[in-house]
């Protein structure tokens, strides 16, 4: 199911304007604080009215100014998910997520609560009233009853924000499972990097109110110079993998691209499974030379599409492997004394890959 935007609003001296398109599965809004994220999340929800502009999700026409259809907030079925989980205190989890299957007319119902239940893994809560739940728990909890009411289009803005990384890490799992194994379309509001990598389909950044950028994942994470200051440390390349061996006496999994193979830590994964990893910038070294008689395990052969100097002292290296691009944040000294320049072969060490899940995020959905 595709959902697409394409709003003006002003509000105050602030002017948001939006027009992209999602693909499906899970769409994330990302940008700085001032952005305007809360506004277009606002405006796809019903609770502004844009001056202008359309919003669809699959065949439904939520807004369209030009025909004057604007569907008030409870009939466009979207689940919400925030910050906080905003569970009902005094209602056991049961309680909770029974009270979510109220808001979907009958005909419309399409959750159980037992799918849903054994979806995020909550069967063993259900007795208990949310301040026995930890963080974690209850943003699953939440999830649950947003979904119980049968959405049309899930809302999340910033669901694991006030979340510690062991928490966020628990439930990771969940929002890539609600990602891959429901229809539904999810906006997930978001300003981190690495959950993006992790989760997004497609991104859209916005700043200022513009959208700077939108398409797939990986090729709007790759466009450093639109990622926040605060973000640059975690811009880099998110690539697929296929799991080739296991290497049980080193804890390893062998992985492999166009480019060469890669070492990571032990992935449970049959042979064949597509995965994602992303391979930050700063984490990768160049050499000149085949380095030997090194620690780092993963090496790759690569040849240099383009260098970026920008205004600080590093400089951004793209470099192609395979039928991978990635990237190299290295110092502009280096640069000189290593004398690069577009097209020159060279080696890539990388110090560290990040396993981002099953790939089933990379598949567009347009494409099957
Ligand atoms: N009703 C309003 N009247 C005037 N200005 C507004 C109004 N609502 C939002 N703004 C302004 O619009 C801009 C975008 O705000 P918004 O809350 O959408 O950003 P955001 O990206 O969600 O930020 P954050 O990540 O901090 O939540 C801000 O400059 C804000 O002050």
């Amino acid at each position: 199911m595709t959902i697409s935007v394409d709003l003006k609003k002003r509000l105050g001296s602030f002017t948001l304007e939006a027009t992209f398109a999602g693909s499906g599965a899970l769409t994330a809004l990302f940008g700085q604080s001032g952005s305007g994220k809360t506004s277009l999340v606002n405006l796809i929800a019903g609770l502004t009215k844009p001056d202008q502009g359309r919003i669809v999700v699959g065949d439904t026409v939520l807004v369209d100014t030009t025909k004057r259809i604007f569907l008030p907030p409870h009939k466009r079925r979207i689940g919400y998910v925030f910050q906080d989980a905003r569970l009902f205190p005094h209602l056991t989890v049961s309680q909770n997520l029974r009270y979510g299957r109220w808001f979907a007319p009958k005909v419309e119902r399409y959750a159980d609560i037992d799918g849903v239940v054994e979806l995020l893994g909550i069967g063993h809560l259900l007795q208990r009233r949310p301040d026995a739940l930890s963080g974690g728990e209850k943003q699953r909890v939440a999830i649950g009853r947003a979904l119980i009411a049968s959405p049309r289009l899930m809302l999340m803005d910033e669901p694991l924000a006030a979340l510690d990384d062991a928490r966020k890490a628990e439930i990771l799992p969940y929002i890539e499972r609600l990602r891959d194994e429901t229809k539904i379309p999810i906006i997930y509001v978001s300003h981190s990097v690495a959950e993006v990598a992790r989760l997004a389909n497609d991104v859209v950044i916005l700043s200022g109110g513009r959208v700077l950028s939108h398409g797939l994942a990986a090729d709007v994470l790759a466009r450093h110079d639109l990622l926040p200051a605060s973000e640059k440390a975690e811009a880099g390349a998110l690539i697929q993998l296929v799991v080739a061996e296991q290497e049980p006496p080193y804890g390893l999994t062998v992985l492999r691209s166009k480019g060469g193979e890669w070492r990571l830590p032990r992935i449970e994964a049959a042979t064949g499974t597509k995965v994602r990893v992303r391979v930050r910038a700063r984490d990768v070294m160049l050499a000149t030379e085949k380095p030997s008689g090194i620690s780092a395990l993963n090496v790759l052969e690569g040849v240099v599409a383009g260098i970026d100097t920008g205004d600080g002292p590093d400089v951004l290296v793209t470099l192609v492997c395979g039928d991978d691009r990635l990237f190299s944040r290295i110092t502009r000294r280096s640069l000189e004394t290593m004398a690069l320049r577009t097209g020159q072969r060279l080696y890539l060490v990388i110090k560290a890959v990040s396993f981002e899940g099953g790939a089933a995020a990379f598949r567009h959905p347009a494409a099957g």
